[in-house]
């Protein structure tokens, strides 16, 4: 058993360094608190950390690009402003870090079929993530279906928003985080656990993707696991759909046979997918937009017959190119190669490099520090 260990970052501010910012919400316990605080004489501000500046800074420009974005209410999903870091190991943002995300603002209307590109590292499942509502960022950033993701968390639970990611894991209490769902039941067990699923999706869902409704989730291999997790993440009709990698198991005619229903999902009902992936062939028919992030910054939305690429058969080709670019450009800011020698003097350092003794736990908390502010959504 894991014994927790407390030795955190040791040149960090750590958790009393910082005071607890308010959390946006506009629930029953904040109109109460508000009525309070209406109540009470106004008493001075303590005097502002660090990095609690940094954090208004953002907060106060990305508040100026939302203001001054012209928000369409056609749109599907929209991003404005958007900047994100994940938080340090006591949950505040860590000072001096540079934000994963920038000031990243775009949108995509009813319909289109987004495909999400970049390197390893650009920052495309943190993206993802945030659409999905499992990071909580401020709620006038992202709007999905003209909504907060993370803060309405009715998207998901109706099914208009779901997002299938590559591991199919829960966080589950005293178990532990990223536990794989598995076990000696049958794959139906985990299709019919969805409630108000209409049978004719369900039957062309099993048809298009092949599943057997008796496999036995113990037994089955990481594709047959993958087909039945695609299966249930579609099993409501949704309106915005995001995709993280997870055609990487399936043959090519499942794959294709997919990529063709979700294509039909789009055409026939205005869903609306974001789909990120590095698996590449035979794609050029599928997007309508191409997407392209690189270091947490929307490079390129384009629609797809602005590509001309897609038309020739060279998506590869384009991905290439374009990873190429972004990998010189990487080492010329750098000023060379990256050095394959540990240099311990940079240790505890956080502008470009943190690294904290740690095994994921810290003094007062229950959980494991290292899983961010994730928050369970299915
Ligand atoms: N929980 C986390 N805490 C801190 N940093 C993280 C966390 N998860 C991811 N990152 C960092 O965020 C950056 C972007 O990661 P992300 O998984 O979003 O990239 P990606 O574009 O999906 O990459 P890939 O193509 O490899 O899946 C990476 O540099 C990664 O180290």
């Amino acid at each position: 058993m894991p014994v927790p260990v407390s030795v955190t970052n040791p040149k960090g501010v750590g958790l009393t360094g910082h005071y607890a910012a308010p959390l946006e919400t506009s629930g029953p316990f904040a109109r109460i608190a508000a009525q309070k605080s209406d109540d009470v004489e106004p008493t001075s501000k303590p005097e502002e950390t660090p990095s609690e500046q940094a954090e208004r800074t953002t907060t106060e420009a990305t508040d100026a690009a939302a203001s001054t974005m012209n928000v369409d209410n056609d749109h599907n999903v929209v991003v404005r402003g958007l900047t994100f870091a994940y938080p340090g190991l006591d949950g505040r943002p860590v000072p001096g870090m540079s934000p994963l995300i920038s000031n990243m603002t775009f949108s995509l209307k009813p319909g289109s079929r987004c495909l999400l590109l970049g390197g390893n590292g650009a920052g495309k499942t943190t993206l993802l993530k945030i659409l999905g509502g499992k990071h909580m960022v401020p709620q006038d950033c992202v709007s999905v279906l003209g909504r907060p993701p993370f803060h309405d968390t009715n998207l998901t639970a109706s099914g208009d928003l779901s997002y299938v990611g590559g591991n199919w894991t829960r966080d589950v209490a005293f178990a532990g985080c990223s536990v794989p769902l598995t076990g000696d039941f049958p794959a139906s067990k985990m299709i019919d656990s969805v409630p108000g699923v209409d049978p004719a999706r369900k039957a062309r869902l099993i048809k298009a993707l092949d599943v057997d409704p008796d496999w036995r989730m113990h037994q089955v291999s990481d594709g047959q696991r993958r087909r039945v997790q695609i299966c249930v993440g579609m099993l409501k009709p949704f309106k915005v759909l995001l995709l993280d990698e997870i055609t990487v198991d399936l043959d090519v005619l499942g794959r294709a046979e997919l990529m063709q229903f979700l294509k039909e999902e789009c055409e026939q009902r205005g869903a609306t997918i974001l789909y990120a992936t590095h698996i590449f062939d035979g794609l050029e028919f599928w997007p309508s937009h191409i997407a392209y992030m690189a270091r947490g910054v929307m490079r390129v939305l384009k629609d797809a017959k602005d590509v001309p690429e897609l038309g020739q058969g060279k998506l590869l080709e384009l991905v290439y190119a374009l990873l190429s670019e972004e990998a010189d450009a990487v080492e010329k800011a750098r000023g060379g190669p990256r050095s394959a020698a540990w240099d311990p003097s940079r240790e505890g350092q956080v502008d470009s490099f943190s690294y904290v003794f740690n095994n994921g736990w810290v003094p007062g908390t229950m959980g494991s520090s290292l899983s961010t502010n994730a928050v369970m959504r299915m």
